[in-house]
């Protein structure tokens, strides 16, 4: 059993082993049992103390101590960049991968989507599904070019990260820190589900505004685990996601040797099923912004790099309203997946573990089936029972891989063909 410590954001201080943490200061001369010092930032040194992330962990060994990285082959569909060539405007949608073949471990089974700024540009995001078979025994991965927030989808992964052990189930969400490394074993054998990585400003929790001191995703309900380390003297492959590509080295021992760290840069986990849902009582559908679980600012007040958006089961009351989503064109970009359930704003065709995409302008909304339901349903109050979808919005348009653009469904723009015209007196 794991231990977690809640809240989000926290400084936290946790060892594996008594003594190991320094007290009073972060670098002593000789630390507790030749352990190591080394700071992790997650933030510039220099940035402002609200917004400063930065973990010290205490390791068995230096990581600065490792041969040259060379150029990773395998996982042909994980970060293959995408290409220079016009962006046509056209909205996508995609099933969900195919099995992975037998032997394919999380990284490997990575097939990126959607990406929308070179991660050298430290701003944007990409979408990677993921569907994995074996256990990462003995390699680790790291991205460089940003934190990554998983949301499985089917069956539980286990995240054994430098700075402790994550159990994720479908409908829980993970995030591991830029340059934190780790290995994923699958307590059911195989797992899908979905990564999204943001290369820009730290996901954190939305301001409330209006809706006061508490509501949407709770801070107390973030669980981060406490140290945990492994002894391991035997060879271990480190992949490193850098600038867009794959690269590897080994070393002679297991780098999940942190024995102590302290600081607030760190992962954690999140029950979707803990966000408070709010919504109108009243009329009209508010806009979508009042699912954010986490934000990812730009430059730009109010603009998110990337806002991560859940659709949980709520209960829909609205009066003299068209109930799902409506007809919009958005200058945001949106990307949506589907963790179970349906989606009330598509009928058939949006499966749990696809994916869609409607990039900036792109008019989009109900499908006709569900205009057809929703013009012509009673409005008793009613509930939107056992569904959890979400949204990657960003301000940067979303481009497909070369993959995406190869396998995505034939005719989706056929979902909003034939609406009926209107009749003018
Ligand atoms: O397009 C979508 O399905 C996502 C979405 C949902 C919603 O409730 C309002 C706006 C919006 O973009
Ligand atoms: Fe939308």
């Amino acid at each position: 059993m794991t231990h977690y410590i809640p809240g989000f954001g926290n400084h936290v201080s946790t060892e594996a082993v008594p003594g190991a943490l320094p007290v009073g200061r972060n670098s002593p001369q000789r630390p507790a049992f030749g352990l190591y010092a080394e700071q992790l930032s997650g933030t510039a040194f220099t940035a402002p103390r609200h917004e400063n992330r930065r973990s010290w962990l205490y390791r068995m060994r230096p990581t600065a101590e490792h041969p040259a990285y060379v150029r990773y082959t395998g996982a042909a569909r994980f970060a293959p960049g995408t290409s220079d060539a016009a962006l046509a405007p056209n909205r996508l949608r995609w099933d969900p991968v195919a099995d992975s073949a037998p032997g394919t471990d999380l990284i490997d089974g990575m097939t990126t989507m959607l990406a929308n700024r070179h991660p050298a540009d430290l701003e944007g995001v990409a979408i990677h599904l993921y569907a994995a078979n074996r256990d990462m025994e003995s390699r680790v991965f790291m991205n460089a070019d940003g934190e990554l927030l998983f949301v499985p989808q089917d069956g539980r992964l286990e995240l054994l990260t430098e700075l402790g052990r994550m159990a994720v189930a479908p409908g829980q969400i993970a995030l591991v820190p830029r340059g934190v490394r780790f290995r994923a074993v699958l307590p059911d054998g195989a797992a899908r589900g979905y990564s999204l990585e943001n290369h820009g400003a730290l996901f954190r929790l939305p301001d409330l505004g209006p809706i006061g001191a508490n509501g949407l995703a709770n801070p107390r309900d973030f669980e981060t685990p406490v140290a945990w380390y492994e002894d391991r003297d035997a060879p271990t492959e480190v992949i490193q996601k850098f600038m867009g590509s794959l690269w590897t080295t080994t070393l002679d021992h297991s780098p999940l040797d942190v024995v102590a760290w302290h600081g607030n840069l760190a992962p954690w986990r999140y029950d979707l099923a803990r966000f408070n849902t709010i919504n109108t009582v009243s009329f009209d559908h508010p806009d979508p912004s009042i699912f954010t679980v986490l934000t990812s600012p730009s430059d730009v007040p109010g603009r998110a790099n990337a806002d991560f958006v859940v659709f949980p089961p709520r209960w829909m009351v609205a009066e003299d309203t068209f109930r799902p989503p409506w007809f919009h064109r958005n200058v945001m970009s949106e990307a949506m997946g589907l963790i179970t359930g349906a989606y009330d704003a598509k009928a058939e065709g949006f499966a749990p573990g696809g994916l869609s995409l409607h990039n900036l302008m792109a008019g989009h909304g109900p499908d006709l089936a569900s205009w057809q339901g929703a013009s012509a349903a009673e409005l008793k109050p009613h509930r939107i029972a056992g569904t959890m979808a979400f949204m990657l919005e960003s301000c940067w348009p979303y481009r497909p891989t070369s993959y995406a653009i190869e396998h995505g469904q034939p005719d989706y723009d056929a979902v909003w063909a034939d609406f009926p015209k209107a009749r003018l007196p």
